[in-house]
């Protein structure tokens, strides 16, 4: 990998509080246009690694690269005219949605001209356009979740940290705002740094994840690449009519050997290799007069990825 293809790069990165390890010995990089999912419970150190890798907190040991260079006392404001941070919904709340967006544009350093563009763009890409005259302090919580998404994102980085974009938003509005995300990966290679406690559907934004547990990063890399080697093989849901037990014994002879089952919201649930195609157990049920009602293949997520690597964590 080229160092231009790396945005950011956290290596050996450490915080003490006092006596406490906030995060302790993290090592991970975030290549350019893709978005990186930092999860992990509450208090694991989440909010702290985003505020090092920003340049807000100064490690006690480790170190940060943005975009090639190593994040220093003299560099930290160039670098972070490079990025958006979405981390809090804290607004000017007797400013208007435009003029919050504005005073951003100018803090950002944008022109006038631009400023207007993008508030005009970022609305309404938003949903936020018939708001613009509203006061930030009469906007539900949704609104001024996406009024910090849009603040974020204003002047176009090139790296963006969201901390719980989806927080307060309806479901809608929810796929619409990573839906959006993804575009602007997508058409302008941003890079998306996302920290969030909302798992369901996050495969469709996050190419990388990085699980912390208890201040130390457990699993982190590409998505796909983890999940097949977590669960090399696969699972199914198997609906049918009849003694579920019957069904488990012709599965059990059609595959040739003990086949572990368990049951999921009243479906059958199991694991097949690659070596054992799933028509073969179909055929079989069908040929024992089973009636097959659905087959259902179950592709581990994001999310069994992040319990399995807690409970991992947990047992330790
Ligand atoms: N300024 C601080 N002073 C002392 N301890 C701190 C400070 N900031 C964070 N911590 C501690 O560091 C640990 C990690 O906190 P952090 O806020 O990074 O977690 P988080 O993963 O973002 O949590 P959440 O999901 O609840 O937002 C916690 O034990 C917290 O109490």
């Amino acid at each position: 990998m080229s160092s231009t293809d790396q945005t950011l790069a956290a290596t050996g990165l450490t915080k003490h509080f006092g006596s406490r390890e906030a995060v302790s010995d993290l090592t991970f990089e975030v290549r350019a246009g893709r978005a990186f999912g930092l999860l992990g419970p509450n208090g694991t150190g989440k909010t702290t690694t985003v505020r090092l890798l920003t340049g807000l907190l100064t490690p006690t040991r480790g170190s940060v690269t943005l975009f090639g260079q190593t994040l220093s006392r003299s560099n930290a404001d160039a670098l972070r005219a490079r990025i958006g941070v979405q981390t809090d919904t804290r607004l000017y709340e007797n400013l208007s949605v435009r003029d919050n967006l504005r005073t951003w544009g100018q803090l950002y350093g944008l022109a006038p001209r631009v400023i207007e563009r993008r508030i005009g763009e970022v609305l309404e890409v938003l949903g936020l356009s018939d708001r613009v005259g509203s006061l930030a302090g009469e906007l539900s919580k949704g609104m001024r979740q996406k009024l910090s998404v849009g603040r974020a994102v204003l002047h176009e980085p090139d790296l963006l940290f969201l901390d719980e974009p989806t927080a307060g938003l309806d479901p809608e509005a929810a796929i619409d705002l990573i839906g959006y995300v993804r575009e602007m990966i997508n058409t302008l290679r941003t890079t998306v740094v996302i920290c969030t406690h909302q798992l369901h559907g996050l495969e469709t934004l996050c190419d990388d994840v990085g699980i912390l547990n208890r201040g130390r990063l457990a699993v982190t890399g590409e998505v796909r690449t983890l999940l097949r080697r977590r669960w090399p093989e696969h699972r199914y849901l198997l609906e049918v009519g009849g003694d579920p037990a019957s069904a488990r014994e012709v599965i059990t002879s059609a595959v040739g050997r003990a086949v572990e089952f368990s049951t999921v919201e009243g479906l059958l649930s199991f694991s097949l290799n690659k070596q054992e195609p799933i028509s073969s157990a179909v055929a079989a049920l069908v040929h024992s007069h089973i009636q097959v009602r659905a087959v259902i293949p179950r592709r581990p997520t994001i999310q069994d990825l992040y319990f399995a690597t807690i409970n991992d964590g947990s047992a330790a």
